[in-house]
């Protein structure tokens, strides 16, 4: 019996239906295939439409676990997950949670990737909702279409300009959309069915996409300036007017636009840019972590940001803020450590015309680097000598042995964060970095990767990866409905996923967090968001327990998890959206497929 009755989000106990018979067997929904008990078979006229064995959730899960391994690719595997999802969801759910390392890679990074890459080439069924800039008129009447207005606490959406570091995928962006939506519940309970995933097509500039007489979205090149704001503009207004307690997660969004678009809205209302603010509370609470192993103090490191787009400066505004905090410095003096590198090499002040506003800031003096060959990674090491080097430049093999043991030459335990995506850009493989610094390096990756044996001890390599981060920072958002997700909200969620990292007991342990654990890492993520979303004054849920303990229990309380559960027919007849099995819905109701 759960102890906080009668929660908003609980996910217990039976749920109406008003469908029977085939209609309800092609709903994810609600379908249990096979697992449907014999009263329920009675009940809702299934009898004849299923051959007699019943079965439990574990043994469909053991049979779907045996197709699964079928499945020559992981393209293929993920084809064959994808449409498990679609014929039905809690098995779905429970299948990828009791293989999570397994499954993980082949649902999101790298292999969602090559989903994307094929998304015209794959299409069966669609999944999402479409917004085109062309047609902005439509776009209330689009949202109309996906519950009423307290049925979604998520949105996710992209424009599908910088996709997990393999550029611009058009429409198949809502691909990246559905992932991050489909993490949120297996890694935070966030109801599948409360969630809403997005593309905003504005065009491609992919000449793959433009020629490919196949391809599903706007074949135009991509929209950009005034029109492309008006467009998300009136995609915002549209989604506060119709789902006003949903929170609004931005993912993959161009260089040009993530950081703008964030800085708009976040003054206004509860959304995140995950390529921003995850990545740089995951990699800020990997570094702290990193920092305890090589007892360094965060406020004394000097660090170098290799490829400062979305990410790179999302992390550096991340590490800024806490080398200011802990140092007690101005940001003008933490900024003095920080190093950005792009395409041209360290971003100086002479060139802040061609800056975005977030690289701007991190410009240096001309001065300081004359005589340097600033577009050299090894020089700008030899001058640096940082204790931190990042990469979230999609240049592949960009740390190389001369770079790694120059850094090596001048601190005695490296830190270095190869995080582009997918796993064939990283820019070092862990192994090469342990092996080159003959094992003194503390590493984490954007991808996962072995553990790397290091004088007959495993090293583990964490996953340092938004996915890590955001569930839990978007379960702590609904569960308090905040009005805004703050700085301070961020870095309490920080606090806490470093607080859990392994390595604080075991230095061979990872940096971050294994994704195996990550539920239970969701639920101390989402109780210090919460924590803080009440201290600011920003939680607008009133039943809060205040008690730390308890405030967990209530966080757990009300994240789903993928159980079947018992079916109440109601009738068709004035049944709600929910019971027509068309709450939040991820696809088209039935009646509109096409
Ligand atoms: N591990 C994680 O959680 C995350 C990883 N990423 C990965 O980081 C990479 C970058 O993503 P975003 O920042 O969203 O893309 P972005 O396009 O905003 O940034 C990439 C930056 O790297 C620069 N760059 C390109 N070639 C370079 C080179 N040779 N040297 C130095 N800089 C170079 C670009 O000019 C750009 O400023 C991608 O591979 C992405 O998958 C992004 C978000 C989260
Ligand atoms: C992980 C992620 O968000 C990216 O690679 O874009
Ligand atoms: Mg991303």
């Amino acid at each position: 019996m759960p102890k906080f009755t009668k929660l908003t989000r609980s996910t217990s106990g039976p749920q109406e239906c008003a469908l029977t018979g085939a209609a309800l067997l092609q709903c994810p929904y609600f379908n249990k295939g096979s697992g449907f008990p014999q009263h329920e078979r009675e009940t809702f006229s299934l009898v004849g439409l299923l051959p007699s064995g019943i079965n439990t959730l574990d043994e469909q899960a053991r049979r779907a676990y045996e197709q699964y391994q079928n499945c020559g690719t992981a393209l293929a595997k993920n084809t064959f997950l994808t449409s498990l999802k679609d014929q039905n969801e809690v098995l779905f759910y429970r299948l990828v949670q009791d293989h999570l390392q397994e499954m993980f890679p082949v649902i999101y990074t790298p292999t969602e990737g090559d989903a994307i890459a094929n998304y015209s080439r794959l299409f069966r069924r669609p999944e999402g909702c479409f917004l085109e800039i062309t047609h902005q008129e439509d776009i209330e009447v689009a949202l109309d279409q996906w519950g009423s207005p307290e049925e979604v606490d998520v949105i996710a959406c992209s424009d599908g300009e910088q996709i997990l570091g393999i550029g611009d995928q058009g429409v198949g962006a809502i691909l990246i959309s559905v992932a991050k939506l489909i993490i949120y519940t297996l890694c935070a309970g966030i109801h599948p069915n409360r969630t809403l995933p997005v593309v905003l097509d504005v065009g491609t500039d992919n000449p793959g996409l433009l020629n490919d007489p196949l391809y599903l979205g706007l074949q135009q090149p991509r929209v950009r300036g005034e029109e492309y704001d008006k467009f998300i503009e009136r995609f915002i207004r549209a989604c506060r007017k119709r789902f006003p307690q949903a929170y609004i997660h931005f993912e993959d969004f161009g260089l040009h636009n993530a950081r703008r678009i964030l800085d708009k809205y976040t003054k206004e209302i509860a959304c995140f840019n995950d390529d921003v603010q995850g990545t740089g509370c995951v990699t800020l609470a990997a570094l702290y972590s990193a920092c305890h192993v090589a007892k360094y103090r965060i406020q004394d490191v000097r660090v170098v940001m290799f490829g400062a787009g979305s990410a790179g400066t999302g992390i550096a505004d991340q590490i800024l803020d806490a080398i200011a905090l802990e140092g007690r410095k101005s940001k003008e003096d933490a900024m003095k450590q920080i190093w950005c590198v792009d395409k041209q090499g360290i971003l100086l002040q002479s060139e802040t015309e061609s800056l975005t506003l977030a690289q701007h800031y991190y410009a240096k003096p001309d001065g300081e680097w004359q005589g340097v060959d600033k577009s050299s990674l090894v020089e700008i090491i030899k001058t640096v000598k940082p204790h931190v080097l990042i990469g979230t430049s999609t240049k592949p093999k960009a740390f190389t042995r001369e770079v790694v043991q120059e850094m090596a030459k001048h601190v005695e335990r490296p830190i270095i964060f190869p995080l582009s995506n997918p796993t064939r850009l990283h820019e070092a493989d862990p192994k090469d970095l342990v092996e080159w610094t003959n094992g003194r390096v503390l590493t984490a990756t954007g991808s996962p990767f072995p553990p790397v044996k290091i004088d007959g001890r495993m090293r583990e390599v964490a996953e340092c990866n938004n996915s890590t981060a955001f569930p839990g920072i978007g379960l702590g958002a609904v569960l308090s409905r905040a009005k805004l997700m703050t700085p301070a909200m961020l870095v309490a969620a920080t606090k806490a996923l470093a607080a859990q990292a392994p390595a604080l007991q075991d230095p061979d342990a990872g940096l971050l967090p294994d994704v195996i654990n990550v539920r239970e890492v969701s639920v101390k993520t989402a109780a210090a968001v919460i924590k803080q979303a009440v201290k600011d004054g920003l939680a607008q849920e009133q039943r809060i327990p205040d008690n730390d303990k308890e405030l967990e229990e209530w966080v757990r309380d009300q994240m789903w998890d993928a159980q079947y559960r018992p079916l109440k027919k109601v009738d068709w007849v004035g049944a709600s959206p929910a019971a027509l099995g068309e709450l939040g819905s991820k696809r088209a109701p039935v009646s509109r497929q096409f």
